[in-house]
């Protein structure tokens, strides 16, 4: 499903427009859309108070205003600003046939069925003065409020609170989803979400080019490995996972069941030899190949068997780590095939220092590569990219822009860019998943995917979504070993999933 930024959305506005359709006409099926809602929340009685700023989602709680007075309804609006004369909202005005109030006048009341229409898409500086503190009188008025487009003060890209935000209950936007719906504050601010058709035709997304996507099986289903019947264990997707010393052997172990949970035909930890024998007593599936030095590793992998590794978990921070993630993003295709390399952890870490190295070896890399920082991890790599000035969406593509990798910024909201291309955020997050390992089981996870060959910026999502799903379908109580076990039943109820569409 593609998301769209508001110059996006202006963009498939205009296109429409051009196309025949009035801008009017969809100011006035946009307030249809939104009565809808309106109607179900409110139900027969309730008082409706409409706050309209002075732009077109102004216009649209004008429209909306005419709709639900035509019912015979109880509803009052009050306006920050005059619309522009000759804009699709004066003419919206047009159709209100009682006064306005000021905005300054409006006292909420807990009974009020708030309807924002202060602002959307064409927020352009924080609010303050009026707008600022209506907003602070709606939110503690403990009403109802159904926003229209986004709730006012969020923006639509960023999903950040500019200067005062409305906390809606339920947020009525058009034709397709907007970043700050799921952007984080933005996602708690806006309630449910209501996505309404206004008469945009889908095939104005290609005259856009939109590179935002939501995260989810449309996405990458089509892409999801399907094991040949004649297929055997390593021509099915084999993955390695390095491990860290005696005493930090688990992360390793969450990373290979998961890679295995996930269909990869064969999985091997390389550790040396105490932490060997430690994974010897714990495994059964999962094979251990014993190797001390970094030469001994690299030779190991060198014959391309496996097509995914991981590294980074449990590792250890430091040089020798950074020189075997080196000689491994060194081996050649040849011998290696198309082989992934996911990146977590202490690598990311470990080059805190030297980032420009770690990237060079990326771009000069035969490989396909996964870095999958959180924030800390994230800002250790990127220093300047790390401030919360720009969409967290752009700042995780210009990541991916110079590393050369797919970029995964794990958090609440979870966003994953390739290099030039799309950018997607994961809806499904829960909490639970804020549990010590759980990191290690996405990493397992991705390169279980890339081992069988599916699309390293897919495979991304499918894993952060499946990850998500794990969690929240486990439930309360979960640690990072329940996540790996609950693969089978995600993975089995995502493939009876009819195939819902775009
Ligand atoms: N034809 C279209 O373009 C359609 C637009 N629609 C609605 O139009 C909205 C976008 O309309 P606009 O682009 O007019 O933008 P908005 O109505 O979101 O806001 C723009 C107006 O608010 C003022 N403003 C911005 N930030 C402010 C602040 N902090 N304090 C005070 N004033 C501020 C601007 O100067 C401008 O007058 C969408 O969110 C949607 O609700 C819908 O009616 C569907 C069709
Ligand atoms: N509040 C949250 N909501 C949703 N997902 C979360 C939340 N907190 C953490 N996660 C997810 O949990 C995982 C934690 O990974 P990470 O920070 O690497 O932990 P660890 O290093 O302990 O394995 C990531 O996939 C992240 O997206
Ligand atoms: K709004």
């Amino acid at each position: 499903m593609h998301l769209l930024s508001t110059q996006d959305m202006a963009r498939a506005d205009r296109l429409t427009i051009e196309n025949g359709v009035a801008g009017a006409k969809l100011m006035w099926n946009a307030a249809e859309a939104v009565a809808d809602t309106v109607r179900k929340v409110a139900g027969p009685d309730r008082p409706i108070r409409i706050l309209c700023g002075p732009g077109n989602n102004g216009g649209d709680g004008y429209a909306l205003g005419a709709i639900l007075a035509s019912e015979w309804r109880d509803v009052t609006i009050f306006a920050l600003g005059e619309p522009a004369p000759g804009s699709d909202a004066s003419w919206a005005l047009s159709k209100w046939n009682c006064p306005v109030g000021d905005l300054s006048d409006y006292r909420p009341a807990h009974s009020d069925l708030i309807v924002d229409a202060l602002f959307g898409a064409g927020l352009s500086r924080p609010l303050d003065g009026q707008a600022a503190a209506v907003v602070e009188r709606v939110n503690s008025s403990g009403a109802c409020v159904v926003a229209i487009d986004v709730p006012s003060g969020i923006g639509g890209d960023d999903g950040r609170i500019h200067g005062a935000a409305v906390r809606a209950d339920h947020t009525v936007t058009f034709f397709r989803g907007k970043p700050g719906h799921w952007l984080y504050p933005g996602r708690a601010h806006r309630g449910e979400l209501h996505l309404k058709d206004i008469g945009i035709d889908d095939s104005v997304l290609n005259g856009i080019g939109s590179r935002f996507r939501l995260n989810g099986p449309l996405l990458w289903n089509s892409e999801w490995p399907k094991p040949k019947e004649e297929t055997h264990k390593y021509e099915r997707g084999a993955v390695a996972v390095l491990s860290g010393n005696r005493l930090s052997t688990g992360a390793s172990r969450l990373s290979a069941r998961a890679a295995a949970r996930m269909g990869a035909g064969a999985v091997t930890i390389i550790a040396p030899k105490e932490a060997a024998s430690i994974h010897a007593a714990h495994l059964t599936a999962i094979m251990v190949h014993q190797a001390e030095e970094a030469d001994e590793v690299i030779e190991r992998l060198s014959d391309g068997r496996e097509r995914a590794v991981v590294a980074g978990p449990g590792y250890g921070v430091g040089a020798p780590l950074c020189d075997m993630v080196l000689g491994l993003l060194a081996l050649d295709r040849r011998t290696c095939g198309h082989r992934t390399t996911v990146l977590d952890a202490d690598v990311l870490t470990s080059f805190r220092d030297e980032p420009d190295v770690l990237f060079a070896a990326i771009r000069n890399s035969d490989h396909r590569v996964v870095l999958t920082p959180h924030d800390g991890e994230f800002a250790r790599l990127f220093p300047d990219l790390s401030s919360n000035d720009r969409p967290k969406t752009v700042r995780v593509a210009d990541a991916a822009d110079r590393s050369g990798a797919v970029v995964l910024l794990k958090g609440a909201d979870t966003v994953i860019a390739e290099p030039k291309g799309r950018i997607a955020i994961n809806p499904n997050g829960t909490p639970l998943l804020a549990t010590a390992g759980s990191g290690d089981v996405l990493a397992g996870m991705i390169a279980g995917l890339c081992a069988q060959s599916m699309p390293v910026f897919e495979a991304c999502c499918a894993a952060a979504w499946c990850h998500a799903e794990a969690g929240s379908s486990f439930g309360p109580g979960l640690i990072a070993d329940d996540l790996p076990e609950q693969l089978p039943d995600v993975l089995r109820r995502l493939h009876q999933r009819e195939g819902d569409k775009e």
